[in-house]
């Protein structure tokens, strides 16, 4: 890695703030010497080195000595810039260099004679890019005034080319500056590096044909135009991350998939099978037998085959008298729905202290059932609703998420008949919300397990699927248990609360089959309604893979950080001269002065999450914008480009595998 050179700006031209810099100055004494490492050149010279004024960390601080740091070869002649921080300046300026405004800000794309290993392949050949915007504010050079209070913040954006942000590639063209107010970076970012002139400014061969944009990493994606009313170019600093709601829901379900009881406590067994670690999840003493005939439990638990978290539904007391019955599970088995619980096997038990039949499912953490959702205690305080009561607005569920539940049914019922079985279970207490209006059919293949001895009717049990789905529709639309004791009251009241599309369809699951109805019918019947869902699916997918996307770019920061970590600080290294706090270690620690450390001009600490997820990212990315790092003691400055600190840092990361 190439060790920098002090520069001292002549009296009256440049600062290390991004002004320009007086290149054509004659005097060129200590800054000519040639360097043990080969000569360099400089354009800037001095006969007098004064001190230059700098604003960092909005604190405006006198530095004497800047050092630009690794710049790059310009042309083939040599400009490098290798000594250390606070060493006299040796390099000899360069005429060429003035040509390319030695700011701050000022980049020197010219990748195809940059000789550093970092350099991308896709920018070879690259043509050398001139800046719009060469002056730059000061203060925004060199860090300035970070603490920004706004909510909102302007964001850098970019196209992102590699198959996992394909979604986002829409933005390409769209690049905005990265502004942020005050928060300005500088350097050719600020300069409307993207944003006025096309990619193809930038980034083209001399035949004319586009060459590959450089992959850019370090960028956020955009609020979806429905999902924000914010500018594409906008973001409030929970842009960053993912929505408040989703967080608190995700960590409720992990929290979830981890409770455990003493199972001494609940007389549960300590092993059942090859699953451990049993959470009942039905903590009612007295158990119906209505649905099943016998009573049922349901317990959460660990398998210790794949670690995996099942919901195990036992059947209590129940005696297996024919073994075959347990093959009418593999039927279940094969069956892989997004609106069914997946069954994974069925055994039976003597762990219990009886005889039991267990069902394993798959466990969907915090779900309940649509009885709990519309009927349980928290529901009926809710609404105190009764059939034939007055029409009002607040209690009925919407007729949105009656056509959502209906289709989502429907689609399992249509997967469940096609296989040639029947769900046999159509009932509120039997129906998984596991999700916003996203339900699953639970408890398959049980009562073709209990009932093996009857050898049922499928075409039958198959039209009282429809029936039992008319009968589920009429009871959630009335909101009452009891909605199907009195058909035509209902049927009133439903044609009263609802359209009379909806009306239709319960009237035609409930009628008699003539001769057969089938899943198809019902399927034509939704036809458009079909179409909505499918809309509202997609968008809902929409919200979630741009919160995704949010998180993505976020564990990428934390491997930056985790890389960090193992860098600064090191206590066993404290004395080795190889990882003394010069050259590059000394510059990853200034980094991290200036991305956590600012302070305002009261001094105290600016805590500002953007400029440091702004400085990680553009780190990330190896960006060749520059930034002036400080000495604590404020009387050294660095002139360095990201592109540099991320060489510096995995040069650093680096040494440090070497020396396990
Ligand atoms: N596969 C599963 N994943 C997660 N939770 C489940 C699963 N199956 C059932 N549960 C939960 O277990 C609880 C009890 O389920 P169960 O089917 O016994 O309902 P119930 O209303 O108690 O019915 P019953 O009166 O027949 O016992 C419900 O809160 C339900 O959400």
């Amino acid at each position: 890695m190439a060790s920098a050179i002090p520069i001292m700006p002549p009296p009256g031209t440049a600062t290390a703030a991004g002004e320009e810099t007086n290149a054509s100055s004659s005097s060129t004494n200590a800054w000519q010497k040639s360097t043990a490492t080969g000569p360099t050149k400089t354009t800037v010279s001095s006969t007098t080195p004064k001190p230059v004024s700098l604003t960092n960390s909005n604190k405006t601080r006198t530095c004497r000595n800047i050092v630009i740091h690794g710049f790059c070869k310009y042309e083939g002649k040599g400009c490098e810039f290798n000594h250390d921080v606070g060493k006299p300046a040796t390099s000899v300026p360069s005429p060429e260099i003035s040509k390319a405004k030695l700011h701050v800000n000022s980049p020197i794309f010219k990748p195809s004679n940059l000789s550093s290993g970092s350099v991308k392949a896709e920018s070879i050949n690259a043509p050398e890019f001139v800046p719009k915007h060469s002056q730059v504010d000061s203060n925004s050079a060199a860090g300035g005034a970070f603490q920004d209070n706004r909510p909102m913040v302007q964001s850098f954006v970019s196209p992102m080319q590699n198959s996992l942000m394909g979604s986002m590639s829409n933005l390409a063209g769209n690049f905005s500056q990265f502004g942020m107010g005050d928060m300005s970076m500088g350097g050719p970012m600020s300069g409307n590096y993207y944003g006025e002139g096309s990619v193809n400014n930038y980034y083209y061969q001399a035949s004319g044909a586009m060459l590959h944009q450089p992959l850019q990493y370090h960028l956020y994606n955009t609020p979806l135009p429905h999902v924000s009313n914010l500018l594409p170019h906008q973001k409030t600093i929970h842009g960053f991350f993912i929505s408040d709601t989703l967080r608190e829901e995700l960590h409720k379900k992990n929290e979830m998939v981890l409770q455990t009881v003493n199972a001494q406590d609940y007389g549960l067994p300590e092993d059942l099978h090859e699953y451990h670690s049993l959470y009942p999840l039905d903590l009612t003493q007295e158990k119906s037998t209505e649905v099943f005939g016998y009573q049922s439990s349901v317990y959460k638990c660990m398998c210790s085959e794949d670690g995996k978290t099942y919901a195990l539904r036992r059947i209590e007391g129940f005696r297996l008298t024919n073994e075959v019955a347990m093959q009418t599970i593999e039927g279940w088995r094969r069956i892989k729905h997004a609106n069914i619980v997946s069954i994974r096997e069925a055994f039976t038990s003597k762990a219990f202290g009886d005889h039991s039949l267990i069902f394993v499912y798959d466990y969907h953490p915090c779900s309940k059932t649509l009885y709990d959702v519309h009927f349980g205690p928290q529901a009926q305080l809710a609404s105190q609703v009764v059939v034939g009561a007055p029409k009002t607005t607040d209690h009925v569920i919407p007729e949105r998420t009656l056509w959502s539940y209906l289709i989502q049914l429907t689609s399992a019922l249509k997967k469940i008949h096609s296989a040639g079985l029947a769900a046999r279970l159509i009932d509120p207490t039997k129906i998984l919300v596991t999700g916003k209006n996203r339900v699953r059919m639970n408890c398959c293949g049980i009562m073709d397990m209990l009932t093996f001895d009857t050898a049922p009717n499928i075409a039958h049990l198959q039209q009282d699927d429809i029936l039992n789905l008319g009968q589920l529709m009429m009871t959630l639309a009335c909101k009452s248990l009891t909605a199907t004791h009195n058909i035509s009251k209902s049927i009133d009241y439903i044609a009263q609360t609802y359209t009379q599309e909806m009306k239709n369809m319960i009237l035609f699951l409930m009628s008699q089959p003539v001769p057969m109805k089938t899943v198809d019918q019902i399927i034509s019947m939704l036809g458009p309604r079909i179409m909505q869902e499918i809309n509202e699916v997609q968008t809902a997918n929409d919200v979630l893979e741009s919160d995704l996307g949010r998180e993505l770019e976020n564990g990428r920061l934390t491997r930056l950080m985790i890389k960090f970590g193992f860098i600064n600080e090191r206590p066993e290294f404290d004395m080795d001269p190889a990882w003394s706090e010069t050259g590059d270690r000394y510059i990853i620690k200034l980094f991290r002065d200036y991305v956590f450390h600012q302070v305002d001009e009261a001094g105290l600490p600016v805590l500002d999450v953007a400029h440091v997820l702004t400085c990680l990212n553009k780190l990330d990315a190896g960006v060749d914008e520059k930034i002036v790092l400080m000495s604590r003691d404020e009387l050294s400055c660095l002139i360095v480009s990201y592109r540099e600190i991320k060489a510096c840092i995995d040069s650093a990361f680096r040494d440090l595998s070497k020396s396990k």
